[in-house]
Formats: structure tokens, sequence, C-alpha cells
């Protein structure tokens, strides 16, 4: 038997293993900075993927086995688009490329890197399915002209399909839309890969869902579905299926256990058989659990990330979320209208400042400081190392809170000394939040307004996620308190979500600034804006980088 191989395609983005790009071989998982560079790399270009499947014939004569092999090759050609900087961060940062062995990952949001495909479309996603078919086809049953369909739809380069091929056991209402796999056209409307229902069925079929013409041959033009607008419509239901299971503990639950039957699982919460099931279903079809005969388990996902102790946790986060920023949320109608935060009005009370807000109660404050700590934690390491901070050698983190990125710090510029500032409400709360592990370099805790009291002194001054929460009135006090006690060379490090000029940012941020809103007297800001407040207060050298993860970070230095 021989395989011939195919000629090694241009790219070969496979699963999480292999990256290659021209032929050099990344031998390493893909992480987010190879995903980066290697499409910065395809960015704008036209490459040639070339695709192949080998058939194997068997058959038995003199009971001797004898196989043969038919192998076929077709070239499809891709041209990518030329993507800005924030839209690669942002595809990468969607969590759905690389996912698809041996193809580009161009399906659903895959699509924006996509400016056209010149051949089969299906070639492109991985295994040949549409060509596999058609050479089985062409091999076993050679179908009459008539039963090859050829069609095109939107962006989407025509493909032949075989609806009329089946064992005619199949009815075309096995067809589903597969909602990830839309793609929004110019005009907002999506054009959906469907894909076929195979259960029961020893056929394959593919197609897209696309007018077919009907028994007159007219065509009948169904509506398209606007799938972008449909799924930001189930958004909240989805946001509240997400947080009411992780309020019920549904993923702690499911943590390092077997899969577990919906009733098994209502008992361990407590709840109704019929709800939690819906539940778990819902959370299935999301992707945050597996659904196997044998009953729900986590996903990796749901582990590092839903469990309350998973590596990084967002469990914190989330019940905020629930807790306070939904009821926020609930009015943000009358912060729109009003162009003020609605603390009141969702919950009764008119404080001066959030803070007060938070730090009225001891479950609140926990909770507060439980979701900073989770959003902290995650982004750390990517603020520390966005600016080599070598030379400095003490940092005062303020409105530091848990010392999430302290710790971070001391980890990665072990020579420098970082006291964390923040309000003795949080201060007196901070223990909870230490890493464990004898080996810890130790971070100081002090606590102080720092709008009144005397800042410790330091080479740098750290303000994360804090200028967000003032308005400009405020952050002038604040700046100038800093500038004051700040000698000549030593800095700044903003660490915030920078909107950029024309405030088109991905999604996450401009919601982000929603938020501000609704629970602010703050907002995010560009990065020209922080700029301006900065060199005010005698800071130069302001420099912005966009880190890709949900903080970018501002450098500067006072002269
Ligand atoms: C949005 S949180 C950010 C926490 C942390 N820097 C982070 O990025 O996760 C703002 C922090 O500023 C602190 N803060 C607010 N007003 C303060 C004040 N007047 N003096 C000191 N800290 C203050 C809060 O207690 C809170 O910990």
């Amino acid at each position: 038997m021989h395989v011939k191989h195919l000629r090694t395609p241009d790219v070969v983005i496979g699963a999480d293993t292999i990256v290659s790009v021209d032929e050099q071989i990344l031998e390493k998982p893909v992480d987010k900075q190879d995903a980066y560079r290697m499409l910065s790399r395809l960015n704008g270009k036209e490459h040639s993927v070339f695709t192949g499947v080998a058939i194997v014939h068997c058959s038995s004569k003199d009971n001797q086995l004898e196989t043969e092999v038919t192998d076929f090759y077709e070239e499809t050609k891709v041209k990518f688009s030329d993507l800005s900087e924030e839209l690669l961060w942002e595809y990468i940062h969607s969590g759905e490329p690389m996912d698809k062995a041996g193809g580009y990952g161009i399906q659903a949001l895959g699509g924006m890197l996509v400016e056209y495909v010149h051949g089969d479309f299906l070639n492109v996603v991985g295994f040949p399915l549409n060509h596999f078919c058609k050479k089985l086809a062409e091999l076993y049953y050679p179908p009459s002209k008539h039963n090859v369909q050829h069609k095109k739809y939107d962006s989407i380069p025509s493909v032949d399909t075989f609806e009329n091929l089946s064992d005619g056991e199949n009815d075309s209402s096995n067809f589903t839309e597969h909602k990830g796999a839309s793609k929004l056209d110019s005009s907002g409307m999506c054009s959906s890969e469907a894909i076929y229902n195979s259960e029961n069925s020893s056929s394959v079929r593919t197609g897209f869902m696309v007018p077919l013409e009907n028994q007159n041959g007219v065509s009948e033009s169904a509506p398209k579905l606007p799938s972008k607008i449909l799924d930001l419509m189930d958004g909240f239901r989805a946001s509240k299926a997400l947080f009411v299971a992780s309020k019920l503990k549904i993923f702690d639950n499911l943590k390092d256990k077997g899969p577990l039957k919906a009733v098994d699982i209502a008992n361990e919460i407590g709840a109704s058989v019929c709800g939690t099931e819906r539940l778990l279903d819902a959370c299935a079809a999301l992707g945050l659990l597996e659904k196997t005969p044998q009953g729900y388990s986590n996903t990796d996902s749901a582990n590092a990330y839903l469990t309350s102790d998973g590596e990084y946790s967002l469990h914190g986060y989330i019940i905020h979320s629930n807790d306070h920023l939904w009821p926020l949320f609930t009015n943000l109608e009358s912060a729109v209208k009003e162009g003020s935060r609605q603390n009141h009005r969702a919950f009764g009370k008119k404080a001066d400042d959030l803070f007060k807000d938070y730090y009225h109660s001891q479950e609140v404050k926990q909770r507060f400081m439980a979701a900073m700590h989770s959003i902290a934690h995650l982004t750390a390491r990517d603020v520390a190392t966005a600016f080599d901070l070598s030379r400095f050698k003490s940092a005062c983190d303020l409105g530091g809170c848990t010392g999430a990125l302290a710790h971070e710090l001391v980890q990665i510029y072990p020579n420098l000394k970082v006291t964390v500032f923040d309000l003795p409400e949080v201060i007196a709360n901070t223990s909870y939040f230490q890493p464990s592990g004898q080996h810890m370099a130790p971070v100081t805790f002090a606590s102080g307004d720092f709008f009144k009291d005397n800042l410790p002194e330091a080479d740098l001054y750290i303000l994360s996620r804090v200028l967000h929460d003032w308005p400009d009135e405020k952050i002038h006090v604040l700046l100038s308190r800093i500038s004051a006690v700040c000698k000549p060379g030593c800095g700044i490090l903003l660490a915030e979500m920078v909107l950029d000029d024309e405030k088109k940012n991905r999604s996450t941020v401009l919601l982000q600034s929603l938020n501000m809103l609704v629970q602010t007297e703050g907002k995010e800001r560009s990065g020209s804006e922080y700029r301006g407040l900065l060199e005010q207060h005698g800071f130069t050298n302001v420099k912005i980088r966009l880190t890709g993860n949900l903080l970018d970070v501002i450098l500067c230095a006072k002269i």
C-alpha cells in the first residue's frame, strides 16, 4: 500500500500543538504570542492550501487482503484580511482560533481573518469533508450531473453539495443550524453553515443553509437569520445561566468528579431536578459543561475559571456581576438618560462614592474584593511584564486591594519592594487573599486614604483600575499628590482598559465603559486622555502598551 505525501501546505494551524508557517515549524504549543506572530505574518497575504484525501479500498481474494489507495489533491487559495493589531488580538483572545486540526480555524469569528477563499471553503477548515464526499461518491456512486448542486452564498465561495446522494432514510429536516459558524456580512446579516445531524445515520452530508429551488424551479428565498442580533438577544439569558450555575456551585460540585446525573447534582445543591436539568443542559449548550450519556462534567475551562478554587478562578467576579452589576445594569436606561450612576436605584441608598457602597457590609466588601482579586490575578502577569520595571527598587500600589498585582511584581522583579496602599477596611481584610507558600517574597500593606493621607515613598506608583473610578477633578487631586512626592526619574504605572481615540475598541472595552457609567462617576479613557492628565502633573515620556489582556498599561516618568 502506498500513500503519497501531499505538498506541505504554506500554513498549518493544527489543534493546539504545532504551527508551521512557510515550513518553519514552531514545535511548541500555540500560545497567544505565537498565534499573534503567526497571524501577523498571514495578514493581508494570499496562501495556498493543499488538501488531500486518501481512500483505501480493501478486498479479499484467495484469503489475501488486498488494498489499493486512491488519493486526491485539491488546491484552495485563501487571502487573509489586513487586520489591525487590535482585531488580531481580539480574535486570538476570543478563544476560538486554532481548534481545527490541520486547517485554518476560519469559521465563526475566524471568518474575520479571511478576505476571500478561492476554491472550496470546506478544504480550509480542517478535514476536506466536501472533497472527500465528492470523491467517495465518484468512486462508488457516480452522481448524475443534476444531483450535484453548485451553491453560492454571500461571502463564502460556492460549494458543491450532495443533496440527493443520501441513502433515502434521512430527511432534510435533519439539517440543524450551527450558530457558532455564522459570519457577519457587511450588512450585519449572517451566512450560516449547516451541519448534518448524523445521529442514526450512515450517510454524510455537508452544505450551507441557502435558498433552495422549490418544485416549480422558483427560488424560495427565506429571510436571513440575523444570528449576531439573536445571539445578543440571548446574551442576558446566557449570562444569567452562567451566574446562577456559579452561585449554586454547580462547577464546584462537578470538580474532580466523574460525570454526574442531573438528579445527583440537584440533590447536592438542594434544588429541583427539573430546574437543575434545564440549567445543566443550557450550560452544556453554552460549552461550559460536557454532557454524555453518563451525565454532566466540567470542561477544562470550567475547572480552571469557573470553580471557586480554580487556578484562574473568575468565580468572585461572576458572583459580583450577578449580585451587584446585574441590578445596576437593570437601570442602564436611567443611567443613559441621566448620565450618572444608579446605585441609589439599584440598592436604595445614595453613598458619596462607590467604595462606601461596597464597604458598608462585610459580605459586600468581601464579594467586591474577591471580584477585584480574580481579574487582578488573571491580568497581573501581562501588566507586570508590559514594560521592563527592573530599574525601580520600590513600588507603591495605590488602591492595590488584595495585593494580587504586588505579588506578581515581586515574583518577576525579586529586587523590587512593593507596598499595597488601600483604605483601612480593605487592608483589614487582605489576609484571606494572600498566596500560600513559604518562599513568597514579602509584600507590605499600608492603610490610608490616597486623597488625604501621606503616601508611602516609592520609585514607582501604580494605579491599577483606580483612575477609571473617578472624574477628572478627583484625578487631578490624586496625581498632584503623587507628583508632589515623586522624585525626578520616578514613575507612574497605570493599568486600565485604554480606549482608542475613535472609541472603536472591542466590545469588552466599550461594555466596560457602560459598567463605569452605571456605578461610578468615572469613565474609561483613551490613551491621549491619560497622557493629557499625566502631563499636566509633570509626567512625561508617556508610553502605552496594549496587552491584549483585559488591562492595558501606561508608563511615564517624572521630569
Ligand atoms: C477598582 S478597585 C481596583 C483594585 C486593584 N488595584 C485592581 O486592579 O484589582 C479600586 C481600589 O481603590 C481603592 N480605593 C478607593 N478609594 C481609595 C482611597 N481614597 N484611598 C485608597 N484606596 C482607595 C479601593 O478600595 C479599591 O481597592
